[in-house]
């Protein structure tokens, strides 16, 4: 037995079991039957170690931050810089997606240095290198694929984004309700092109069972890609999408009996309104499997500030049932994220999960948000830094402020409301 999920079904509780039970204050019994049953997930590969994080029902939404280099802007020590900003803010989980240099020798060294679980999508790699020797996407040979998931799954590549729902069935639903945006998925897009020319069924469809013998062997969690998703309101809950994830929810079937961990991705860019419902019939559909989701972004039209359209959509998603919000940085649509905007998308991200925590009751959150309100009334501002999610941010802008030594602040001086209020 190798995986978390194998390992629960037989009743046993192991030592990464007793670590996120503490961590998340949650009674041990009842994390093991969550991982049993699939709706809580620990990602972390046999080959990579690290404090572990689990995701899933009940327990506090997790965050995960996106770098990796590109065709464009390749430097390895800046993503690097990358990863440990996103780590030092918060991110509980980072995603190589480096499309740029030898992606191998990248990801080994974000695997070496990360403190947090790594996620993948190795379609990336096997694409890149495809283009770097001239060829075409038609001519990917499915091999390379499979050879790709397992070389990363030996690295120590803790879970991996693998688009196993675009098949010709749920990509026929395109052709008679048509979208603003068509796919917006990078994963996506390459697969879609790759059967249109070949004539052929997804290889990480058809040959799925390949994919759960690799991921079952080192304990590498599964998370479904939603490779149609919508990338434009207009777009959100087509047709397309849920045939998607009808396909979904029948992979998470199969992961489960097969002892294979696995978690569902979802949109993308849907409209406030339509979260809820999205929330639930993934739920529904998908056994309750833990829900990662990019944004949800609930409108097109604020390019530069997306990550502020993302956190608003991630706090209702993950209010309804999202356990895992994708940061969205200020770069998104514009251009590759500098370490700057990982930092802001980072923050606003745990902004969304924790706004969601408050609502959920869950990890604490109430508790953390108690001590800063006393804080506050208490006019401790050294407690209100430390407590913050941002301390830096909190401490910078009071003290260089003019009332940076006094229990008042700028913003009304001695009209300081708490201290006439307390001095009654
Ligand atoms: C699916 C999500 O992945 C993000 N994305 C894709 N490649 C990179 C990269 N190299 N660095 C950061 N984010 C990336 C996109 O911005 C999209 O939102
Ligand atoms: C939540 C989420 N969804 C999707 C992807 C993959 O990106 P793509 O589908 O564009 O290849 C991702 N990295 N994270
Ligand atoms: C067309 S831009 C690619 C990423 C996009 N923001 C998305 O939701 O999928
Ligand atoms: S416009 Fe930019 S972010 Fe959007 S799919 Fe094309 S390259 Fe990617
Ligand atoms: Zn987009």
């Amino acid at each position: 037995m190798n995986t978390q999920i194998e390992k629960a079904k037989e009743g046993i509780i192991t030592a990464e079991m007793h670590i996120v039970a503490k961590n998340e204050k949650v009674e041990v019994e009842w994390l093991r039957n969550e991982i049993a049953l699939g709706r809580i997930v620990i990602p972390k590969n046999k080959n990579h170690d690290f404090p572990v994080i689990a995701i899933g029902n009940g327990l506090r939404t997790k965050v995960n931050a996106n770098m990796g280099t590109s065709e464009k802007h390749c430097h390895f020590d800046e993503e690097l810089e990358k990863m440990k900003v996103a780590i030092h803010y918060g991110a509980d989980a980072i995603m190589d997606l480096s499309t740029g240099g030898d992606l191998h020798i990248i990801l080994q060294r974000i695997i070496q240095e990360s403190s947090v679980m790594v996620g993948t999508v190795p379609i990336y790699g096997v694409a890149t290198r495809l283009l770097a020797e001239g060829k075409e996407i038609k001519e990917l040979d499915p091999e390379d694929l499979f050879r790709e998931i397992e070389i990363q799954a030996k690295m120590g590549v803790d879970f991996m984004t693998l688009h196993c729902g675009v098949t010709k069935v749920s990509l026929s639903f395109l052709e008679n309700d048509s979208r603003v945006c068509g796919i917006v998925s990078r994963g996506g897009a390459l697969l879609k092109r790759w059967m249109k020319e070949n004539g052929k069924e997804n290889p990480l469809y058809e040959q799925y069972d390949r994919i759960l013998d690799i991921c079952k062997q080192y304990d590498v969690t599964i998370s479904l890609g939603d490779g149609l998703r919508p990338g434009a309101g207009a777009d959100a809950t087509d047709r397309a999408q849920v045939a998607e994830l009808l396909v979904l929810g029948e992979l998470v079937d199969r992961a489960r009996d097969k002892g294979v961990q696995v978690m569902v991705e979802g949109p993308g860019h849907m409209p406030l309104d339509q979260i809820e419902a999205n929330m639930k019939l993934m739920k529904r559909l998908c056994g309750e499997a833990p829900f990662y989701v990019l944004g949800p972004l609930v409108t097109d039209s604020a390019p530069g500030y997306d990550h502020i359209v993302g956190a608003i959509g991630g706090t209702v998603a993950a209010i309804h049932g999202a356990d895992f919000l994708c940061y969205v940085t200020p770069a998104e649509h514009l251009c590759l994220p500098d370490v700057k905007d990982v930092k802001e998308g980072v923050i606003a991200s745990r902004i969304a999960a924790h706004s969601a925590d408050l609502v959920n009751n869950v990890g604490g959150a109430r508790d953390r948000d108690l001590t800063i309100s006393k804080a506050r009334y208490d006019l401790d501002w050294e407690s209100m830094f430390q407590n913050s999610i941002d301390p830096e941010m909190a401490r910078k802008r009071k003290m260089e402020s003019e009332s940076s030594e006094e229990d008042h602040c700028t913003m009304c001086g001695n009209l300081c409301a708490v201290k006439n209020d307390k001095s009654m």
